[in-house]
C-alpha cells in the first residue's frame, strides 16, 4: 500500500497552474494515484475564447488523461474548475468559490507564474512574486490547510555556480519591489529592471527569487516547501513517455532541429544539460506534499529536481541522440535536413546565423513571392534566432546543485513508494529518454502520424537531392563568374583540365595496352 496515495485520498487539493504543462502531469498522476481524493480546485482563467468548461474539457479528454478514466471514471465530477486571474487582486473569484476554498483546501500546490524569459517586470512581478504572497495570505485563512507546496526553478540563483537547498536573499526586499510596481510607470522600470537583475539573465529567474523569499518569510506560521526543478522535459515514464504539449525549454528547439531550421547553436557541448522529466518533478512533488503535511518539518525545506550531480548528461550527447532520433524517425515536412552542430564563438555562431539560417530563409521567401504566396521564412526565422539568443546562457554554462533534502526524503518513503513515485534520476537511461522525448514530440505536441514516416524519409532525399544540386549550381555561377574576371583563375582551370584529360588520355592508352 502506498502511504502517499492512501493520504491524498478524501483530501480536498488546490492547483495553481493546472493548466500549464507541469500541473498537467501533477492532476493526472493524483487522479490516477488517488482516485478517491474529494476535489481537485484548479484556478483557471478563460483563455483564447474558451470558456473555463471547454479548457477543462479539453484537458481531461486529451489523450493524457486516457489511464486516469480507467481507473477514475467520475474525474470529471472530482475537479472543479474556479474562474480566477492571478493578476487581479484576490485573483478575481467570486466570494462563494473564495469561502468554498478557505473551508474545505487541505493542500496547495501553486504551479502557476509566467515562464516567459523576456517578460515586462512590472508583469512577472505581479505573477511570481506578489500573485504568491496572495495566496500565501489566502492559505494563512484556511483552517484546515496541511501543507502549501510551491514550485520554484532550480535557476532562481543561477548567477550563482553551486547552489545549496537554501534561500539565498535579493538584495531589495520583494516588498520594496512590489511596492514600488504600483507607482512605477513602464518606462522607469525598464531604465531600473536591469540593476534590478543584476547577474541574472532575465526578470523570469529573478522574480523567481523573490517569489521564494515571499514563501520563507511565512516560514513558521504556514507548513510550507520549496521545490525547485531545473529544464523541464517530456514525461520519462507515466502516464506513458514522451509526453510534451508545449515548446518551451528544449522542445522548441528539438522541433526546430527536426525541422530544419536549426542548423548551429552557440552551446557548449560538455556543458550539463539539467534536464528532468516532468514525470520525476511531480513524484517528488506529491512526495513532498505528502512529507511536509505528515512529518511537519521545523523549517520550509527546498529540494532540489535536478539531474547534473546524480546522473549527469551533456548537451553534446544530448544534440547527437536527438539528430540520430530524426535519422531514423523524420519529422514530416522539414524545410531543410536535421543537421546541426554547436558553434562555440560568437563570429561563428554570427557566420553560421547568416550562411545557415538567414540565407536559407531569404532564398525561400524569395520563392514563395516568385509562386505568388506569402512570404513567411524570414520572419519565423528571426523569432528563431531571438529564443535562441535567450536561451543560450542557460547552455553554455554548468551548475552544481545539492540535492541532500531530495535524497533524505528518497530514503523515508517505503519501498512501495519509492516505486509508486520514483524521483531517483539515477535510474534514467538518457539515451532512451531522449529518443522517447523527440517521438513524444513528433506524436503528442506536433500530432504527427507515425504512418507518414516513409513519406517524411521520401521528402528528406528529395530535399538532399535538392541540396546537391542548389551547391553545383551554385559552385558553377561562382566559378564562371571569376573565370570570367581573374587570369589567375583563368589558369588554374586550364591547368585543371588539361591536367584530367592527360589523365583520361594515359588511362585509355593503358587499358588498350591491357588488352
Ligand atoms: C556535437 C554534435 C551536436 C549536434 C547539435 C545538434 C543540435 C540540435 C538538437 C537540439 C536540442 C539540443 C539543444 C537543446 C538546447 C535547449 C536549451 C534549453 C534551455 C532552457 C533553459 C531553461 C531554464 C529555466 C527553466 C525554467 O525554470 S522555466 C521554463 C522555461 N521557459 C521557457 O522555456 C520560456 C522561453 N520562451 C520565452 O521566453 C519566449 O517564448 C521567447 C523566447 C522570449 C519568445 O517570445 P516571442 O517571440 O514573444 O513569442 P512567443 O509567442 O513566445 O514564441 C514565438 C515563437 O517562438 C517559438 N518558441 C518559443 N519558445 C521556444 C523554444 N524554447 N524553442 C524554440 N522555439 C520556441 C514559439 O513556438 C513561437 O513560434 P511560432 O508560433 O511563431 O511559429
Ligand atoms: N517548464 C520548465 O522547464 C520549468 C518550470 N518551472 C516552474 O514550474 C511551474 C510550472 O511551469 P510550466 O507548467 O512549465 O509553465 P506553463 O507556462 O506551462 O504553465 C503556467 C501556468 O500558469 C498559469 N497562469 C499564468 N498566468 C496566470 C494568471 N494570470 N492567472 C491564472 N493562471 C495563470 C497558466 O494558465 P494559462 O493556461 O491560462 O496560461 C498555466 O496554467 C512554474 O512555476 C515554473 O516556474 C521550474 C523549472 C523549469
Amino acid at each position: 500500500m502506498s502511504m502517499i496515495a492512501d493520504f491524498y485520498g478524501g483530501k480536498s487539493i488546490l492547483i495553481t497552474g493546472a493548466t500549464g504543462f507541469l500541473g498537467k502531469v501533477l492532476m493526472e498522476k493524483l487522479f490516477r494515484t488517488s482516485p478517491d481524493l474529494r476535489v481537485i480546485y484548479i484556478l483557471v482563467r478563460p483563455k483564447a475564447g474558451q470558456t473555463l468548461q471547454q479548457r477543462v474539457f479539453q484537458i481531461l479528454n486529451s489523450k493524457l488523461f486516457e489511464k486516469v478514466k480507467e481507473v477514475c471514471p467520475n474525474v470529471h465530477e472530482k475537479i472543479r474548475a474556479i474562474s480566477a486571474d492571478l493578476n487581479q487582486n484576490d485573483f478575481a473569484i467570486s466570494m462563494q468559490d473564495m469561502q468554498e476554498l478557505l473551508s474545505y483546501t487541505d493542500i496547495i500546490f501553486h504551479c502557476a507564474a509566467t515562464v516567459r524569459f523576456d517578460d515586462h517586470l512590472r508583469h512577472a512581478v505581479q505573477l511570481n512574486v506578489t500573485a504568491t504572497q496572495q495566496l500565501l495570505l489566502m492559505a494563512s485563512q484556511m483552517p484546515n490547510l496541511k501543507a502549501f507546496i510551491h514550485i520554484s526553478t532550480a535557476f532562481s540563483n543561477c548567477n550563482l555556480k553551486h547552489i545549496d537547498e537554501v534561500i539565498y536573499p535579493c538584495p531589495v526586499e520583494p516588498k520594496k519591489i512590489i511596492d514600488s510596481m504600483e507607482w512605477l510607470d513602464d518606462a522607469i522600470i525598464d531604465e531600473i529592471t536591469p540593476k534590478l537583475i543584476g547577474d541574472r539573465p532575465n526578470t523570469y529567474t529573478y522574480t523567481k527569487a523573490l517569489g521564494e523569499m515571499v514563501v520563507q518569510q511565512e516560514s513558521g506560521k504556514l507548513n510550507l516547501a520549496i521545490i525547485r526543478p531545473s529544464i523541464v522535459g517530456a514525461t520519462w515514464q507515466e502516464p506513458f513517455p514522451g509526453w510534451v504539449d508545449n515548446v518551451n525549454g528544449p522542445t522548441g528547439l528539438i522541433v526546430a532541429a527536426g525541422k530544419g531550421f536549426l542548423r548551429s547553436i552557440r552551446a557548449t557541448p560538455m556543458a550539463v544539460a539539467d534536464l528532468i522529466p516532468a514525470d520525476i518533478v511531480v513524484n517528488l512533488t506529491l512526495a513532498v506534499g505528502w512529507y511536509t503535511a505528515v512529518h511537519r518539518p521545523k523549517s520550509t525545506l527546498i529540494y532540489h529536481c535536478t539531474s547534473g550531480n546524480l546522473n549527469p548528461c551533456n548537451w553534446g550527447k544530448m544534440g547527437i541522440q536527438v539528430l540520430a532520433t530524426f535519422e531514423k524517425i523524420p519529422l514530416e515536412r522539414a524545410f531543410r535536413r536535421p543537421k546541426a552542430d554547436f558553434t562555440t564563438s560568437n563570429v561563428t555562431t554570427q557566420y553560421w546565423n547568416a550562411v545557415s539560417h538567414r540565407a536559407p530563409a531569404i532564398i525561400y521567401d524569395f520563392y514563395l513571392r516568385l509562386t505568388g504566396r506569402k512570404p513567411r521564412m524570414t520572419k519565423l526565422m528571426n523569432r528563431l534566432l531571438r529564443t535562441l539568443s535567450m536561451l543560450e546562457y542557460f547552455i553554455n554554462r554548468s551548475w552544481e546543485w545539492s540535492t541532500y533534502n531530495t535524497e533524505m526524503l528518497m530514503s523515508k518513503l517505503s519501498p512501495e513508494d519509492q516505486r509508486v513515485f520514483n524521483f531517483d534520476v539515477r535510474q534514467l537511461n538518457w539515451l532512451e529518454y531522449i529518443e522517447n522525448y523527440v517521438l513524444g514530440v513528433k506524436k503528442y505536441l506536433l500530432k504527427e502520424d507515425m504512418a507518414g514516416i516513409p513519406e517524411a524519409k521520401q521528402h528528406l532525399k528529395r530535399l538532399r537531392n535538392i541540396h546537391y544540386l542548389f551547391n553545383t549550381a551554385l559552385f558553377l555561377i561562382a566559378w564562371r563568374l571569376l573565370i570570367a574576371r581573374s587570369q589567375v583563375a583563368r589558369n588554374v582551370w586550364f591547368f585543371i583540365v588539361s591536367f584530367c584529360y592527360k589523365f583520361l588520355s594515359y588511362f585509355r592508352a593503358s587499358s588498350t595496352l591491357k588488352v
